[in-house]
Order: C-alpha cells, then sequence, then structure tokens
C-alpha cells in the first residue's frame, strides 16, 4: 500500500517514464553525487528512483550519560532525542524524494521501564517522529521488550503494519498475527522486508506460553551460565537473552516473498534489528538462528542488502551471494557534536546510503543477473 501522502508523489514519478521519475529526480541526483566526494566518484548519470532514511538505536531516557555494561561506549540517553530532531529536519529539506523512514529499533532504553516512565518517553520520541513529512516504519528491538509487552506494542503507534501491502493472487506472502513482520512495495520492482527478530525470544512474551517455554529451553540448552546475557564460553555466542531469533513460521512467509518477489524480478531490501551476518557485527549480536535467516536470503536473487542496527558500533559486509549487510551506527553512543543517521538513494543500478557523522557512506550495486 502506498501512504496517501505519497500517492500524488508516486502518480508524478511513475507517469514520468520506465524505472520512474527519471525527468523528476535527474537533477536532484547529480546534487547527491556533486555534495560528497565519495559518492562523487560514481558516474552521476544513474537517475534517482526514490529515497528513504534510516535510524536506529535511539534508545533514549531523561537520564544522565552513562556507560554500557562492558563500560567502553558512553551512553549520551538525553541528547539521543536532540539527534532525532537533527536528523528530522534534515530528512525534511529532502522531502520532495524522500518516500519513508526505517526506524531499526530500540528507540527507547530499557531503564525507562525501572523509572516507570517508558509511555512518557516514547511519547516523547513519537513527538518528534510526527514532525517528520514521511511515514516511518518501525521495528522491534530488545529494548522495546524491556519496556512493552508484545501485546502493548501490537496496539501501539510502533505497530506499523498497517503500511504493508497485500498481494490478493498470492495469500502465502500475508503474514501471520504470531509475528511482526510486513513487506511493502514503494515503488514498482522494489520491496521492502520488515523481518521480527525477537520472534523467538524470552522477552516480551507471556511467560506462561508454550511459545516462551521453547524459547527458553532453547536458550539454556545453548547458554549454560546462570546470567543469560552473558556469552562467556558459548560456542554459539549469539545465543544470549538480549538476542532473539525467527520462527519457522515467519521464515516459511519471509521465503515466499522473496520468491514473489524474484517472480516480479523486484529488488528487495530486508530490515530486522539484528544483524545476520558474522562480517558485519559482534558475534554476541547475532540472530539466534541468523544462519536460517541467511539460507532463505541465499535461495533467492531479489535480495539487494539487509539493514540492522543493535551493536551501535556499525559494520557492513558484502556476502559470498553478493547481498550488502549494513549495520547502522546507533544514535545512542553518538557524542552530541556529531550524527548517526542516513539517507539511501536509490537507482536502477544501485542503492547509495549518504551517512552522517558516524554513519559512513555506502555504494550498494545489484548483482549480476
Ligand atoms: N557480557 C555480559 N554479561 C552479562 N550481562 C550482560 C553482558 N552484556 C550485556 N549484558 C546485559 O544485557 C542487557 C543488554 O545489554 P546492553 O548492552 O544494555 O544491550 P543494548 O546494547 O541492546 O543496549 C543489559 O541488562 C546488560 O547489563
Amino acid at each position: 500500500m502506498i501512504p496517501p501522502e505519497m500517492r500524488l508523489a508516486f502518480r508524478v514519478i511513475w507517469g514520468c517514464a520506465g524505472l520512474g521519475g527519471r525527468k523528476r529526480f535527474q537533477e536532484t541526483s547529480l546534487e547527491v553525487m556533486d555534495k560528497n566526494s565519495s559518492l562523487g566518484a560514481i558516474d552521476g548519470i544513474s537517475e534517482l528512483c526514490f529515497s528513504f532514511g534510516v535510524v536506529s538505536d535511539i534508545q533514549y531516557a531523561d537520564l544522565e550519560d552513562g556507560y554500557n555494561f562492558l563500560r567502553t561506549r558512553m551512553r549520551y540517553y538525553r541528547y539521543s532525542l536532540h539527534h532525532l530532531e537533527g536528523a528530522i529536519e534534515e530528512w525534511n529539506e529532502e522531502s520532495n524524494h524522500l518516500f519513508f523512514v526505517l526506524q531499526l529499533g530500540d528507540i527507547i532504553d530499557g531503564f525507562n521501564a525501572q523509572y516507570k516512565v517508558s509511555e512518557e518517553s516514547l511519547q516523547n520520541v513519537l513527538k518528534e517522529f510526527e514532525k517528520l513529512k514521511a511515514p516511518v516504519h518501525h521495528t522491534w528491538g530488545n529494548h522495546e521488550f524491556y519496556n512493552f509487552s508484545r501485546d502493548y506494542l501490537r496496539n501501539s503507534k510502533l505497530n506499523t503494519k498497517f503500511l504493508g501491502d497485500q498481494i490478493a493472487h498470492c495469500p502465502e506472502t500475508t503474514p501471520s498475527e504470531n509475528y511482526y513482520a510486513y513487506h511493502f512495495a514503494p515503488f514498482p520492482k522494489f520491496r521492502f522486508i520488515l523481518l521480527d527478530a525477537y520472534d523467538m525470544s524470552v522477552l516480551g512474551m507471556d511467560q506462561s506460553s508454550p511459545k516462551y517455554q521453547d524459547c527458553m529451553k532453547m536458550l539454556k540448552e545453548k547458554n549454560p551460565n546462570k546470567e543469560l546475557n552473558s556469552p562467556q564460553g558459548l560456542s554459539e555466542p549469539q545465543f544470549v537473552q538480549y538476542n532473539g531469533g525467527f520462527s519457522q513460521d515467519q521464515l516459511d512467509w519471509f521465503d515466499a516473498v522473496l520468491t514473489f518477489s524474484d517472480t516480479n524480478q523486484e529488488k528487495v531490501v530486508v530490515v530486522g534489528h539484528v544483524p545476520i551476518h558474522p562480517d558485519c557485527s559482534d558475534d554476541t549480536c547475532l540472530a539466534w538462528n541468523y544462519r536460517d535467516a541467511l539460507s532463505v536470503i541465499w535461495s533467492h536473487k531479489c535480495v539487494v542488502c539487509f539493514l540492522a542496527g543493535h551493536t551501535h558500533d556499525g559494520g557492513y559486509c558484502i556476502d559470498t551471494h553478493g547481498v550488502h549487510h549494513i549495520t547502522l551506527e546507533g544514535v545512542i553512543e553518538t557524542p552530541p557534536e556529531s550524527q548517526a543517521f542516513g539517507t539511501v538513494h536509490v537507482y536502477p543500478d544501485k542503492m547509495v546510503l549518504k551517512g552522517r557523522g558516524r554513519v559512513p557512506d555506502r555504494i550498494m550495486y545489484y548483482k549480476k543477473d
């Protein structure tokens, strides 16, 4: 489904020519290339289709700055809201071609729950997002579950499943209500899939449910430590409580959507809070069954990239199947003098991430058929 505010722009673009809006966006495309030397290295004749914003791990709390668990990184709990404010101002300046923003999860910090201010803090952050001229797609991370139950999230403004598309003649591409995942096509031949990386998890779940019991059993089999957040001594260090994974049910749905996209010759961007490739993340921050998600992706040709957050340090790799993996630098560990967000410009042959502050620029060429 195209958000109402995008429909006019969409019609103008699609009315222009072939793979979308060539005349309308050519000027913008050259402007983007000129502004940044590393992007300027690409031949500027490629034409912009649309753009989208990315931001991750805002983790807002009305608290003094403090360290992470390992005391290696400072967290700027209060300033994260100012960083978001700055990002929204810049995105609004790009609003003629910015179709939407992806919020990659951990929107407020778990400390809010301890101080019983989760709802208030969430409102503060959502109030900032309301200033954005484009719609926001929200992903759920571990900190969503430190603050809220899954049932609460389902009925909250963090549930943006209503922005998802339905493919009527292909019912297997409709996600189940058992996990928070959906797909949407903002532009002809481009599809975005939001995955639920805490579908299998011990966070935010009704502890009397069979699913919770199964997940706890699996976690304890993989992690014998008394403290389930500790990866100490594990051969598979991703099996800690603050990570999660994908159910077979969700993976089957994911596979069905990618089959549709392959047939429809689409380019696909996959989004989840938790990274799924060891070369773009710390081993302790990967999804429990990241290999299963990679196998699904690798059995299709349509996936261009996987976008994640969670690790805060950021990361990038291109895997053996030509899929790009970007782990976005977290807003929460970004000092006031810097920034951490980006805009991805989508072209017929590549996607170009224009990073701000700690987020580096990246060029993601599509695989050759
Ligand atoms: N190595 C570790 N050993 C034990 N507990 C840990 C370890 N690393 C993190 N934790 C705990 O796991 C939880 C999540 O860690 P944290 O770094 O805050 O996650 P995030 O990066 O998502 O904010 C916190 O309660 C933290 O204290």
